[in-house]
């Protein structure tokens, strides 16, 4: 199986890369939906996070209210490591168990969306690693647009993140989402002939494929070797 790594900076345009290999029947993994799940109503992930931030954090419903938490923790680093803290083992067990259903459904090449995929140092499971990679003015801007965020709160949660050229320096590809939607469009058809490509021996053994063929080949050997020393 072959396990790729999108990743970028926030509003760099993961999403609208992901809508593309999602197109293409190609299965993606969210970590923004896994860590929203895991913050659900009664979650484990939701009563530590109570505990730490208090109950003015909840909505009446008793949800998490993530506009307001979200306002906290990207104007404050200490609390939003809190929160990363209280939050990854939940997200990463989480993002595995997607994998899992993946492999046993017989995938052969999946995407995991991580935004902070070199910031939880999950990049070590995954190549090759492609960042979407924009232009600072252009990402500020389209924060600022789909959030509906002032300037300050908008850098804030760029700040929040390793720095966009320095994830672009650790990727295998970059699709540079500056342009329009169709140049974008034209780089990922580029980059799905690349993650598309047959599988390397030691991405297909890890395949569920691969792990069913070593075994079938394991037991027809075993019968092989019985079928001969019987006859002696
Ligand atoms: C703070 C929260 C409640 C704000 O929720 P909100 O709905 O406003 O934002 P959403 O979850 O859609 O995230 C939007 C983007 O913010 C960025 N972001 C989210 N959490 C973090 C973080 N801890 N550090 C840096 N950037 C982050 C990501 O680029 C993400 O795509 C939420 O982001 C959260 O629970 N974050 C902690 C969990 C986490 O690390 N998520 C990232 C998955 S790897
Ligand atoms: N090439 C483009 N031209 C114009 N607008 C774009 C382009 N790519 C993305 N956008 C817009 O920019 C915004 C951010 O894109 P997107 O949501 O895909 O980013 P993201 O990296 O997934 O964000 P997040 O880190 O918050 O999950 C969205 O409103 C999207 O519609």
């Amino acid at each position: 199986m072959r396990v790729v790594g999108l990743t970028g900076g926030i509003a760099s345009g993961k999403s609208t890369i992901s809508n593309f290999f999602k197109s293409e029947g190609i299965p993606v993994v969210d970590a923004d939906i896994v860590a929203r799940n895991v913050l659900r109503k009664g979650t484990g992930g939701w009563k530590k996070v109570v505990a730490a931030f208090g109950d003015s954090i909840l909505l009446e419903n008793g949800e998490v209210d993530r506009a307001l938490l979200g306002q906290i923790v990207f104007a404050d680093p200490e609390k939003r490591q809190l929160l990363n803290r209280l939050l990854a083992p939940y997200i990463s067990s989480g993002i595995l168990w997607e994998v899992v259903k993946l492999w046993l459904k017989g995938s052969q090449v999946i995407i995991l969306d991580i935004p902070l995929l070199f910031e939880a140092k999950l990049d070590r499971f995954t190549k090759p690693i492609i960042v979407v990679w924009v232009d600072p003015n252009t990402q500020l801007q389209r924060l600022m647009t789909r959030d509906g965020i002032p300037e300050d709160q908008a850098k804030n949660r760029i700040n929040a993140q390793m720095a966009l050229h320095l994830k672009r320096t650790k990727a295998n590809i970059i699709i540079d989402n500056s342009g329009s939607l169709d140049e974008t469009r034209a780089q990922f058809e580029q980059v799905l002939k690349e993650v598309t490509s047959p599988l390397k021996w030691t991405e297909f053994i890890v395949s569920r494929n691969g792990v069913v063929s070593v075994i079938v080949s394991a037991a027809v050997g075993v019968l092989a070797v019985q079928k001969h020393f019987s006859r002696l």
